[in-house]
């Protein structure tokens, strides 16, 4: 593959925009595992839309008529494909805008194209239609436990919930989940699953320390070699905590897919090693998204495999185009 002298540069002059799907339950994660693409390439080229703007009907009115809003009809699928076209052929569109504060719309806003797109909420590619746009596809999967102690976290925090109604709600969606948001997983180009460290449920909760598992399709070769290095010294230091990395085979959905496991806590030089990597392949300097982190968790791991997927995949993509 030929080195671009800049990534950034190639990508902020070309017409391409790259369309990344994040599809998963509310509070589930999904921002907080592509944060990083927007720390590599900056809000310039990195935006993001979330498809609770599509939502068709108020929090009041989804109450009287007893539905909730994972339900596919409850939402404007079809206006949203449309939106999608439209930026991906780089026009401006006007985005719906709805307002968690009281669960209200907002007035629809103009929002103009940049060069990667996230898309985020509960049905970002939940038709055929809608996943043919996608350049790559994300699905966010916490167990139901993890789940929900995020969810009344932050629902209470932000949304102004009190703990029952979140309850109420959680027993409320959960067959809509599993019947209008899990079916994505099925078609996403990495899954990620989310469990209590094997570490200590309560240590793992205070230090934000989850057993991350990344399972992406088996595939025939990667577009670029990236090494995980692990210096052996780190492992006797005095500082350094438990941790614990696997790589399986497994079949969720029926799919062949080979998953990293990472759980604990590493030390940052091994992370630092790939921002390097990253650094070399894409000519973008400096990447220090974990700048002062004292551990590196799974979470901040997959994350950074994330993005190199993603960079890769844009990398691609330009490749094919200049044939
Ligand atoms: N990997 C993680 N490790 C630790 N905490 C997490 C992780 N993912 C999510 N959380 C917790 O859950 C909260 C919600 O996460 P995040 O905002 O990423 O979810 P989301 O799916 O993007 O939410 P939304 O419903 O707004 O789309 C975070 O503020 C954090 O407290
Ligand atoms: O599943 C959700 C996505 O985050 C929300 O519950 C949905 O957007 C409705 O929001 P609200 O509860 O604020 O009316």
């Amino acid at each position: 593959m030929s080195q671009p002298e800049n990534f950034r540069e190639v990508i902020r002059h070309s017409p391409l925009v790259y369309l990344i799907g994040v599809a998963g339950d509310s509070g589930s994660g999904k921002s907080t595992f592509t944060r990083a693409i927007s720390d590599i390439f900056g809000e310039e080229l990195v935006s993001s839309i979330t498809v609770d703007d599509y939502h068709l009907y108020d929090r009041k009115t989804r109450s009287e008529m007893g539905i909730t809003p994972l339900l596919h009809t409850a939402n404007n699928l079809k206006l949203l494909e449309e939106n999608l076209m439209d930026l991906k052929a780089g026009r401006t569109i006007q985005k719906p805008v709805y307002l968690h504060d009281h669960g209200t719309f907002g007035e629809p806003e103009l929002f103009s194209p940049t060069k990667f797109i996230i898309i985020e909420g509960l049905h970002p590619y939940a038709t055929k239609s809608l996943r043919a746009l996608y350049d790559y596809t994300i699905f966010v999967d916490p167990e139901r436990d993890v789940k929900y102690d995020w969810k009344i976290r932050r629902d209470m925090k932000k949304r102004n919930y009190d703990k029952n109604e979140v309850l109420r709600e959680i027993l409320q969606r959960e067959p809509d989940y599993f019947q209008y948001v899990f079916p994505q997983r099925e078609v996403a180009d990495a899954v990620i699953q989310i469990s209590y460290s094997s570490y200590g449920k309560e240590e793992g909760e205070k230090r934000n320390v989850y057993r991350v598992m990344l399972s992406m399709p088996a595939q025939e070769y990667c577009f670029e070699d990236i090494e995980l290095n692990i210096d052996l010294c780190d492992l006797f230091k005095k500082s350094s905590h438990d941790f614990s990395l696997s790589c399986i085979s497994h079949t969720p959905d029926s799919r062949n897919m080979r998953a990293l496991v990472v759980d604990g806590e590493l030390m940052p030089d091994t992370i630092h090693k790939i921002e390097r990597q990253i650094e070399f392949q894409t000519g973008i300097s400096p990447i220090n998204i974990f700048r002062g982190q004292e551990h590196i968790t799974g979470t901040d791991l997959v994350r950074l495999i994330l993005s190199w997927q993603i960079i890769n995949g844009r990398i691609a993509l330009s490749n094919h185009l200049d044939q």
